[in-house]
């Protein structure tokens, strides 16, 4: 069933091209080999109509960070991809949408050396509402340890949002969806817990947040920074250390981060009961939305504001 609300324009390679007309060659080298690095960023409509997008420069200093691991020569910089995003929400009149920034090398080669394949640069806009199903947020998902581990972090590099990366997340989600699970969270190859197949990971026990550190082999998620920023706002002590399979079990409670998911409860694990959202959670998550509405001035220059 497909999940995309089609809208009139598609930003490629510097200009406003049609939806329909945003296509690629075939035996582009990304589609054949997993070339390519993404970003997933959300534009906010405050309850005011106020839309800012939510650390847009964060997210394409990270593409950026991510084209230079893959050896991807992105041939924008950080200011005109950000521009582009702005021209781009309010070309298609999106003032609440999820954007997704991809660079990927297209037709050229077909070896699995890349020199030589032309590199595209792609973003897209679609409204997206609450990734992890629609009472998510409100009510929390019930979540799997998936048999998949995360891949190791001298496979592919935790640092760079590849698109290769997702194989591993989609054997995982294909997993946990067979087991009836809304999300899976995947170990490392230590065993340590390190991340869902598109999100970071908190727990909370005795009043303490707790989240792997990125050396566990997580993606840096920019929602997961924004939520240790918060923490420290609301005097919540907060801990980047590794966490096994059982802390998950005995925790007072569990969210998961992320772009897309946003901040997710987690009511389950494996079949053992968290409960339903806890009080860190409800004031990390309300925290959060009034930062992405605009309400918080002191997080002013995470939002970029579109008309
Ligand atoms: C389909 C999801 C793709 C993407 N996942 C983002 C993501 C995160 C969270 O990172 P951030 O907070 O910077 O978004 C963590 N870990 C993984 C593997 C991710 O794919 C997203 O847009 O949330």
């Amino acid at each position: 069933m497909a999940d995309i609300i089609e809208v009139d324009y598609i930003w490629k390679n510097g200009e406003l091209v049609p939806w329909a007309d945003a296509t690629t060659h075939v035996l582009s080298h990304s589609l054949h080999y997993g070339s390519g690095v993404f970003e997933g960023i959300r534009c906010y409509k405050s309850p005011e109509g106020k839309s800012n997008v939510f650390r847009l420069r964060d997210h394409m200093e990270r593409l950026h960070r991510s084209a230079k691991i893959a050896c991807i020569d992105l041939p924008y910089t950080v200011d005109e991809l950000c521009d582009a995003t702005v021209e781009l929400i309010e070309a298609n009149n999106l003032p609440a949408c999820y954007i997704r920034p991809i660079v990927y090398r297209g037709y050229g080669v077909m070896g699995v050396d890349p020199t030589g394949a032309k590199v595209e640069v792609v973003i897209a806009a679609w409204p997206w509402d609450s990734y992890l199903g629609e009472d998510a947020l409100e009510n929390g998902v019930s979540v799997g340890v998936s048999s998949w581990r995360q891949r190791s972090i001298n496979a592919i590099p935790p640092a760079v949002k590849s698109t290769a990366s997702y194989m591993n997340s989609i054997l995982a989600k294909l997993e946990a969806k067979e087991h009836g699970y809304a999300e899976a969270i995947m170990l490392n190859e230590a065993g340590l817990v390190c991340e869902g197949t598109g999100e970071n990971l908190f727990v909370v026990r005795d009043g303490v947040l707790s989240t792997p550190p990125t050396s566990d082999g997580l993606l840096e998620g920019i929602t997961r920074d924004s939520v240790l920023c918060l923490a420290d706002d609301l005097e919540i002590p907060a801990l980047e250390e590794s966490l096994t399979r059982s802390d998950l079990y005995i925790a007072d409670e569990v969210f998961m981060t992320g772009s897309a998911a946003e901040l997710t409860p987690i009511g389950s694990v494996d079949g053992r009961a968290i409960g339903k959202p806890g009080p860190v959670t409800r004031a990390l998550q309300d925290r959060f939305f009034d930062v992405v509405y605009g309400k918080v001035e002191e997080y002013a220059e995470w939002l970029t504001p579109v008309t």
